[in-house]
């Protein structure tokens, strides 16, 4: 809206409608005036939502009879459904001198807009000369609008999309306290532009859980914020950068019982790259010396394989920034990623059952190891069909990276480690499958070590597993054989497959609509924002816009309608549907009208969203120029 149209409030006269209270007796707090003259007072829930819904809870104003349910509003009442009377508030009628009483119909009006446009009497009128002019600039912009010229359903013009949002299509949905009848008549609106098209409808506040992503999930992901924005470590004589990568933190203990990778000790690092401040996995393999630079041809290699089961290899490089020579590769780096090892294997601290202390190693379910067997069975194939080999698959170098989600971790180290002996890559391929057979009993039967007692491991897989998986695990540690390969594997999975596939895109599904319950509310959030740029600055205190008598008040006034309401008993209404409605009604710039009310209550405002929108438009962006 442009500038000019905001002359409107910075009258003072005109803006405010004094409020006379029905009794001599000034009230002198808010509170106190709520008490007074209640028999005499029509609630302001009726005037304002339509109902109160402490009506029948003890709420002392007065309720008039209830109409019909589909006409909140009597016929012959002079209230219009989207505004407010003064009379209603025992206000005389407020005229501003320079605005017609006549209610000028706005040029896009047809009957059905007429018949929910406010009446002329009873109401100030300035509002609806206000919303022609801004139909005029804004007939412009429409991304519903409908061209219907050759369908009678959308003959109605280019505005007679229904948005959801304004218009209270299904006020179970749309009001303070669910249903909303004031503002349920059908009526038409100019469009604003919008910062997304797509509104959602406001829910019962008991639903109002469902406008964000669920518990498990928001938990799950603000643990892998906290790890990968956990500072770096202090005190560990850690190198300050190494070859662009800053902010080093182990990812294991450095000190006491150390496992060897091969013949040598290693450590995983979380980094920061400087060029694209990502977070990164190091792998520093110690005291490596490398003997020729060809060595790390396989990095090379292993950098162009992108899998969605294999962590992706960045690069590798040699560095004495430890003070030694280590070798170090790259990898991608996942948030609190567990060891299958970890998730599975490793004996959890004992617990107390029925009063026993008693140690726990539940067992693996069967769906979850043949999610993890398809899954790292389609990462080998990638990489055998690229003529490689894993050379590293066991419970320590698969990671679980999410809800059964499985990437194997490490690739591309051995091949640098063991360059020299360079041996076949059939033969590797082959101990491939002889360690993944390997892991799938290590997972059955929650041991490591299971292969010691092959007979007793297979005894103790045939118990507890389908036939299928134990003849799956039996023919990856088979001898080697032309016809064992990672392809035949494939044939034995059979409908296991199919299964899984569904799984990953009901999984897909779930995520998607728990990403749509976000939608929102970033646009919400930069709408906040700009209230917090805007509100409560002392640089404003003492400018006149900004006082009771100026433009920018109203900012104010909005604020505290939709914040900071108090019930009949002056408590506070803390209803976070009441709050969303509202800040999507303003983000899309409703005809619809509201009451604001100075704080003392001595004097109201009735303005539309649109107004209110546009005065924080220009509020904002004047803060945005100084
Ligand atoms: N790419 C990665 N992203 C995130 N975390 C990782 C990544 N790679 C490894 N980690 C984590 O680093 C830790 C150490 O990994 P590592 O492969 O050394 O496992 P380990 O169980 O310590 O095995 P080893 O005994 O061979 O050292 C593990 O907790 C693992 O989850």
């Amino acid at each position: 809206m442009a500038q000019g149209d905001m002359a409107f409030f910075s009258r003072p006269s005109s803006a405010a409608v004094k409020i006379v209270a029905p009794s001599t007796q000034e009230p002198s707090s808010p509170r106190q005036s709520a008490k007074k003259d209640s028999t005499q007072r029509q609630c302001r829930n009726i005037l304002i939502y339509g109902h109160c819904k402490f009506q029948d809870k003890g709420c002392i104003y007065y309720h008039p009879p209830a109409r019909e349910e589909s006409s909140p509003v009597p016929p012959d009442s002079p209230v219009p459904s989207a505004a407010l009377p003064a009379q209603a508030v025992n206000a005389p009628v407020f005229v501003p001198k320079t605005i017609s009483t006549e209610s000028p119909v706005p040029a896009y009006a047809g009957q059905s807009r007429q018949s929910i446009s406010p009446p002329s009497s009873g109401v100030p009128s300035d509002h609806q000369s206000v919303q022609s002019d801004y139909q005029e600039q804004e007939d412009i912009y429409d991304p519903f609008a409908y061209n219907g010229a050759n369908d009678d359903t959308f003959s109605d013009g280019p505005h007679s999309m229904v948005n959801p949002y304004v218009n209270g299509a299904d006020p179970a949905m749309m009001g303070y306290d669910g249903a909303d009848p004031l503002y349920s008549a059908q009526f038409t609106f100019a469009r604003q532009p919008l910062n997304y098209h797509l509104y959602t409808q406001s829910r019962p506040e008991s639903l109002a859980h469902r406008y964000f992503i669920s518990d498990n999930i928001r938990e799950e992901l603000q643990r892998r914020s906290e790890s990968l924005y956990s500072s770096p470590a202090h005190g560990l004589s850690l190198p300050e950068e190494l070859q662009g990568y800053h902010s080093l933190l182990p990812l294991e203990p450095t000190a006491g019982e150390r496992r060897k990778f091969g013949n040598w000790y290693s450590t995983m690092y979380r980094a920061t790259n400087s060029t694209d401040g990502l977070a990164y996995a190091l792998r520093r393999v110690e005291n490596f010396r490398l003997m020729q630079q060809a060595a790390f041809s396989g990095i090379e290699a292993w950098s162009r394989i992108r899998h969605p089961n294999i962590i992706s290899v960045r690069e590798a490089f040699t560095t004495r920034a430890f003070g030694d020579n280590s070798l170090v590769v790259v990898y991608d780096y996942h948030p609190n990623a567990r060891t299958l090892y970890e998730a599975h294997v490793k004996p959890k601290a004992p617990q107390y059952q029925n009063g026993r202390l008693m140690t726990q190693s539940p067992r693996v379910p069967e769906s979850t190891i043949w999610s993890y067997v398809i899954q790292i069975a389609r990462a080998i194939k990638a990489v055998h069909d690229a003529g490689m080999a894993m050379r590293v698959i066991d419970a320590t170098k698969v990671l679980v990276t999410g809800q059964n989600r499985v990437r194997i971790s490490s690739c591309g180290v051995v091949d640098v480690l063991t360059y020299e002996a360079r041996p076949e890559v059939a033969l590797l391929q082959q101990e491939d499958l002889m360690m993944f057979g390997k892991l799938v009993f290590a997972l059955c039967t929650n041991n490591l070590a299971a292969m010691n007692n092959f007979a007793k491991a297979v005894e103790s897989v045939g118990r507890h597993y389908s036939a299928e998986l134990k003849a799956v695990s039996l023919f990856l540690v088979s001898k080697p054989a032309p016809n064992k390969t990672i392809g035949h594997l494939f044939e034995m999975f059979g409908g296991r497959m199919l299964a899984e596939m569904d799984e990953m895109q009901n999984s897909v599904d779930r995520l998607e609509s728990e990403l749509m319950s976000e939608l929102e509310n970033a646009r919400l959030v930069r709408l906040l924002c700009k209230f917090g740029f805007i509100n409560e600055r002392p640089e404003f205190s003492r400018e006149p816009r900004w006082s009771e008598t100026g433009d920018r008040y109203i900012i104010k006034l909005f604020r505290d309608y939709v914040f900071h309401q108090v019930d009949e008993h002056g408590n506070p209404v803390v209803n976070l549907s009441h709050v969303l409605t509202c800040l999507n009604r303003l983000d899309a710039g409703s005809e619809e009208r509201i009451m604001l009310v100075s704080r003392d209550e001595q004097s109201c405002l009735v303005v539309s969203y649109k107004e209110v929108k546009s005065c924080i438009d220009s509020a904002f962006s004047e803060l945005s120029r100084r």
